[in-house]
């Protein structure tokens, strides 16, 4: 590919100073998101003379935050069609869980790509989004990182992780409730079912505007980018400061897919079958319920983002 560097020596950074005090990283907090600009070296030894030049695996810059079921992973394959732009290939969900935070930054990076000093490297795990301890853990390794949030009509996007969970059980001959037994109780909308809490944005949110500033966090519409990815192409490379690279010859409609695929130096590569599942049915009426239910916390997420949504 035209993005890759080969024949370049992989000098390891140095193990950045990765936050050992919350209550010095809150004090921290306030000075970076006043002063700071939103991109800082990934660590001091990058900068330093030797290493400077050469390819290495570096901390994220950007992270696609979520949601699930969003269309993160369009999103992330769609950015790496920029030549400054290396991803993370699989999710790397190092923030959410515990196993995997144990093992420290220096096994973060070591799942990322190797990049030149102008790349950015991104990661997409959507697990992030809804998980209590991310934000300020993520802020501890770069409180200055791009977050991408990329939502979908909540009412959706909750089918969507019905079916999910549904295929997964069924693949692995498990049972599993039907959506309705789920999300309904006693013909009222059951707050507790989970996936019906991963939609409710504007709480999830809350929590990250907590930690970073607003201008850190850009959101994607993923209705849109399902009907027409370039122009939230666009949007998001002026937000990741990047030459506009990626054009709208990029991408090309798949209508045995029933989506967009994506077209580089004469590849394509459309996403696989896990993407665009047949939903699961759900009532009329069981719909009619869940997007009444939503109407307020959409509302509440909307004043939050200052844009609204043509949601259910
Ligand atoms: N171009 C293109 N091709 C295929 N699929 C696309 C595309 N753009 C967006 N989408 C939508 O992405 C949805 C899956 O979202 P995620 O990738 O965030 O899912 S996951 O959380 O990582 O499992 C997936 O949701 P479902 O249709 O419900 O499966 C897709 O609708």
């Amino acid at each position: 590919s035209p993005k890759q560097l080969g024949g370049v020596m992989l000098l390891l950074e140095e193990t950045p100073n990765h936050a050992a005090f919350i209550s010095r990283a809150s004090r921290l907090r306030l000075l970076w998101t006043s002063t700071s600009p939103l991109y800082s070296p990934p660590s001091s030894s990058s900068s330093s003379s030797s290493s400077y030049n050469a390819s290495q695996q570096r901390l994220p810059g950007a992270i696609i935050i979520g949601v699930r079921k969003g269309g993160t992973r369009a999103l992330l394959e769609m950015l790496n069609l920029h030549p400054d732009v290396e991803v993370a290939k699989a999710e790397v969900h190092f923030f959410n869980v515990e196993e995997h935070f144990r093992r420290g930054l220096d096994w973060y990076r070591a799942q990322m790509p190797l990049t030149l000093p102008a790349q950015l490297t991104v990661e997409k795990t959507p697990g992030y989004f809804a998980a209590p301890q991310v934000p300020a853990r993520i802020w501890d390794m770069n409180p200055a990182v791009r977050l991408l949030l990329i939502v979908r009509d909540p009412a959706e996007r909750l089918v969507s992780d019905y079916t999910q969970v549904l295929h997964n059980r069924l693949t692995q001959l498990k049972s599993y409730q039907p959506l309705e037994e789920l999300l309904l109780h006693n013909g009222h909308i059951n707050r507790g079912y989970k996936a019906l809490q991963r939609s409710l944005y504007h709480q999830h949110l809350a929590r990250w505007l907590q930690v970073f500033t607003r201008d850190q966090i850009h959101v994607v519409d993923g209705d849109a980018l399902i009907r027409d990815p370039f122009p939230e192409l666009r949007n998001a490379e002026r937000f990741l400061d990047l030459p506009p690279r990626i054009n709208p010859n990029n991408f090309y409609f798949n209508t045995t897919k029933g989506f967009y695929c994506l077209l580089s130096a004469g590849h394509d590569k459309c996403l696989d079958e896990s993407k665009g599942r047949p939903h699961a049915p759900l009532s009329s009426l069981a719909l009619k319920k869940l997007c009444r239910f939503f109407r307020k916390p959409n509302k509440l997420f909307f004043e939050m983002v200052g844009r609204s949504f043509s949601w259910c």
